[in-house]
């Protein structure tokens, strides 16, 4: 049975309550996990408060933390395979595309390994005769981080190494559907040496621990990735000591297709924006707006394309898209799509669950076009979370802005022509936090990540990254110390 980490020991829940975690290609059981309440949590926030406020790693210099940073980096990169194979058991995406995600999470420790030290505040030129004034960092104190289970230890390493970099504790909740790269890392963490109550793990339920990071006083900060509504829950919770706070939410992310971008580059891009991970990605690009004059011709290139998608186990090289997380989120995909469907939208491919017999016990939905689409129907709108595009037709340049811009969410989006200037006059249109020009889906350590409008608040990566387990402290020093007689 795999424990939480709690004050450096690896311990049962208190309740002994524990989780079965399943492979969603075949429902069969993988581990079985101890399942953590609140008390658990209250545990784990103790433990990271005490390594705060009385031991060693706060005060490490920047240039150790990243060393330490960059040891965590090593034993990923060793065990980079195992970790591999485990998230893909875990969450059904292909083997290949976990690999991938290996390679940037180890990039990610060794970003913020490397920039631990690169920033030693600033010297002001004081206003203020004899004096100095200077402005340093200094992290932020005990961080509850929550994570979700579509990438569970990308996301979790976009957390967990600037808030070490930065000389932060903290406790993680990963999603509890998918913990166990979470827990692979966390031993990776202890075998790196890094001192006791610096890094706690606790599993279970978001309603419990999850609300219990957000709630309570003694946590400083809470960064959260998921979905928006409990994005609002946990921003209202947070308002309890008002908290510092960092949301990664949703997104509805547009791709505009313009009639001059290269036709096949455009339409393969298309298909890479929404399938990987059968479209269960924040910054999917599950929103296609295709200029008029090539609608038709470029719908019928898609759907040929879309049939072809090899659906399977992801451990198996020919297999392009896994199945979805859960029996739950699948009845929620494809009552998505009905809706889209009672609206008027046109299934022009896809629309159900496969036939193919070895696919009947996981979670599969068929990569899915919906065509006919107008920006006021529900799956449009709404995040589905699954491998389904929408299709809206737009005649002026304008008129693409505004529709990819007719939503809550400001995530991410795409613009795809061969006209660089036209690109360019879009992408200062497009409210929305990364924005692409003929590519999809793309990020890295050096470069922020976040969202406009609903899909959050505050950036994870780059430097920005970094500054949100920071705080900022501004020292003031009078040369002349004297008696100012105001009163
Ligand atoms: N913006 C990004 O970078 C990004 C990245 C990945 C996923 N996401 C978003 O995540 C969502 C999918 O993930 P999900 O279904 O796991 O999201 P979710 O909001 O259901 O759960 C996310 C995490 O929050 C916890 N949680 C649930 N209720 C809670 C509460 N009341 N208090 C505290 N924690 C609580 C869950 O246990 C889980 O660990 C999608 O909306 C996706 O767009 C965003
Ligand atoms: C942020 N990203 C793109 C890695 C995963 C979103 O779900």
């Amino acid at each position: 049975m795999k424990k939480m980490f709690i004050n450096g020991k690896w311990v049962e829940a208190n309740s002994s309550e524990t989780r079965a975690i399943i492979n969603p290609y075949n429902q069969e059981p993988i581990a079985t996990v101890s399942e953590g309440s609140r008390g658990d949590a209250k545990l784990a926030i103790e433990a990271a408060q005490g390594a705060f406020d009385h031991g060693e790693w706060p005060h490490w210099t920047a240039r150790d933390r990243g060393k330490k940073v960059h040891k965590i980096a090593e034993l990923i990169e060793r065990d980079h395979e195992e970790l591999a194979e485990i998230e893909s058991l875990d969450t059904g995406k292909t083997v290949i595309e976990s690999r991938e995600d290996m390679d940037d999470i180890a990039s990610v420790f060794r970003y913020f390994a490397e920039i631990a030290d690169k920033d030693g505040g600033d010297v002001i030129d004081s206003p203020i005769p004899d004096s100095t004034s200077r402005v340093i960092h200094e992290p932020v104190g005990v961080c509850g981080q929550i994570t979700p289970w579509n990438y569970p230890l990308l996301q979790a390493s976009w957390k967990l190494a600037p808030a070490l970099a930065a000389g932060n504790t903290l406790v993680m909740k990963p999603s509890e559907m998918t913990p166990l790269t979470s827990i692979k890392v966390f031993e990776l963490m202890e075998e790196s040496g890094i001192p006791v109550g610096v890094v706690n793990l606790v599993l279970g339920p978001g309603y419990s621990v999850g609300d219990e990071l957000s709630v309570n006083d003694n946590v400083d900060l809470i960064s959260f990735t998921g979905g928006i509504e409990t994005g609002k829950r946990i921003m209202q919770a947070a308002s309890s000591n008002v908290k510092n706070l960092a949301l990664e939410l949703g997104g509805k992310n547009p791709n505009i297709i313009f009639a001059d971008s290269d036709f096949e580059t455009a339409v393969d891009q298309a298909m890479n924006a929404v399938f990987f991970h059968a479209g269960q990605i924040c910054s999917a690009g599950t929103r296609l707006i295709v200029e008029e004059n090539i609608h038709d011709e470029f719908v019928n290139a898609l759907v040929d394309r879309v049939r072809n998608i090899k659906l399977g186990n992801a451990f198996e090289e020919s297999t392009q898209m896994g199945p979805l997380i859960s029996k739950e989120h699948l009845a929620k995909v494809i009552s998505y799509v009905e809706n889209g469907k009672n609206e008027g939208a046109t299934i022009a491919v896809g629309g159900q669950k496969p036939d193919d017999s070895q696919l009947q016990d996981g979670f599969f939905y068929l990569p899915t076009v919906l065509t006919d689409c107008t920006t006021d129907m529900s799956v449009v709108q709404n995040e589905g979370f699954g491998p389904v595009i929408t299709v809206e037709k737009f005649s002026t340049e304008e008129e693409s802005v505004r529709l990819a811009n007719d939503s809550i969410y400001g995530l991410a989006g795409g613009v795809f022509t061969n006209d660089i200037a036209k690109a360019e006059r879009c992408v200062a249109k497009m409210r929305m936090g990364t924005v692409w020009i003929n590519d999809v889906n793309l990020y890295f350590p050096q470069a922020p990540w976040g969202g406009y409008k609903q899909s959050g608040i505050g950036r994870e990566l780059g430097k920005k990254g970094l500054e949100e387990y920071q705080e900022t402290k501004h020292v003031y020093r009078n040369l002349h110390p004297s008696p100012v007689s105001w009163f």
